[in-house]
């Protein structure tokens, strides 16, 4: 799978009878790479990722998946290029693991085909990558919030996507699940955007990040160069200290009422 080169261009989207909660917001990812989208509760991020998945249609400006309009593509023809993980879990607590992981290849199948050994062996992979093997078989609505939030990322990764995009991965998961998932997501080579409450962690995982603040984007950039004590302060009213840790030399926040 080649990722995919994702852009989109001065992105406002409002509510029927309502002011904009996103305003002309442009980025550019190349392909490959990972953005980082932070900002404070109700900054519009996961409108932002609403709009790059194709569930919110923009009232001005597009989305272009190597340079394809997405609103110009079919549902299906998106679902196999893009995969989502959302903050809300399955509804569907009765279907097992394997089952949850195994809709993930839906976009590839033609009409009611069912799952064939190729689709097996990918849901086999991505159950193993997310360390859920032994739990393949449980209903997903007997899991952890971790568990559960695990088989959304394996679901995702059977898609084989070309753009992942996840909207708090790392909620529900214990300091050590989230370090998993995020290395994962380093070494996936996909394109990702993922928006993240860990300043920290964003920093870390991101090539580089984009910080919104109502419905606006302050700035965009490589994480050392965007992620100051002075605009983070001003997107999330905090006074930050920036220390720099040693041995590594990695840059660590620390915030502040
Ligand atoms: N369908 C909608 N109708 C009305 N207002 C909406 C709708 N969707 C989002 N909003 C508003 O837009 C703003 C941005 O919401 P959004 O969920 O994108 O923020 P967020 O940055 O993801 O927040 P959080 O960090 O709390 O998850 C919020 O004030 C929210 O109430």
């Amino acid at each position: 799978m080649t990722p995919a080169a994702l852009r989109a261009e001065g992105l406002t989207w409002a509510p029927r009878r309502g002011h904009p909660v996103l305003e002309d917001v442009s980025l550019d990812v190349t392909p490959g790479q990972v953005l980082g989208i932070v900002g404070p509760n109700g900054a519009g991020k996961s409108t932002l990722l609403r709009l790059l998945y194709r569930y919110l249609r923009p009232a001005s400006g597009r989305v272009l998946v190597d340079g394809q309009d997405i609103w110009e593509m079919e549902a299906r023809e998106v679902a196999r290029s893009v995969a989502v993980v959302l903050q809300e879990q399955p509804s569907d607590f009765a279907l097992t693991v394997r089952e949850i992981v195994t809709l993930g290849r839906a976009p590839h199948r033609s009409g009611l085909a069912r799952p064939g050994l190729r689709d097996e062996r990918i849901v086999a992979t991505a159950l193993a990558r997310l360390d859920l093997s032994r739990l393949a078989d449980r209903r997903i609505g007997t899991l952890s919030g971790g568990e559960r939030q695990r088989v959304m990322v394996a679901r995702a990764l059977a898609q084989e996507p070309r753009l992942l995009i996840l909207d708090e991965p790392t909620n529900h998961l214990d300091i050590r699940h989230q370090l998993e998932v995020l290395a994962l997501v380093r070494t996936l080579g996909l394109t990702v955007v993922t928006s993240l409450h860990d300043i920290n962690l964003a920093a870390d995982l991101a090539d580089r990040v984009l910080v919104l603040a109502r419905g606006r984007c302050l700035a965009q950039g490589v994480p050392a160069e965007v992620l100051t004590e002075d605009l983070i302060a001003r997107a999330f009213h905090v006074r930050v200290q920036r220390q720099t840790l040693t041995p590594s030399g990695a840059a660590h926040l620390t915030f502040h009422l």
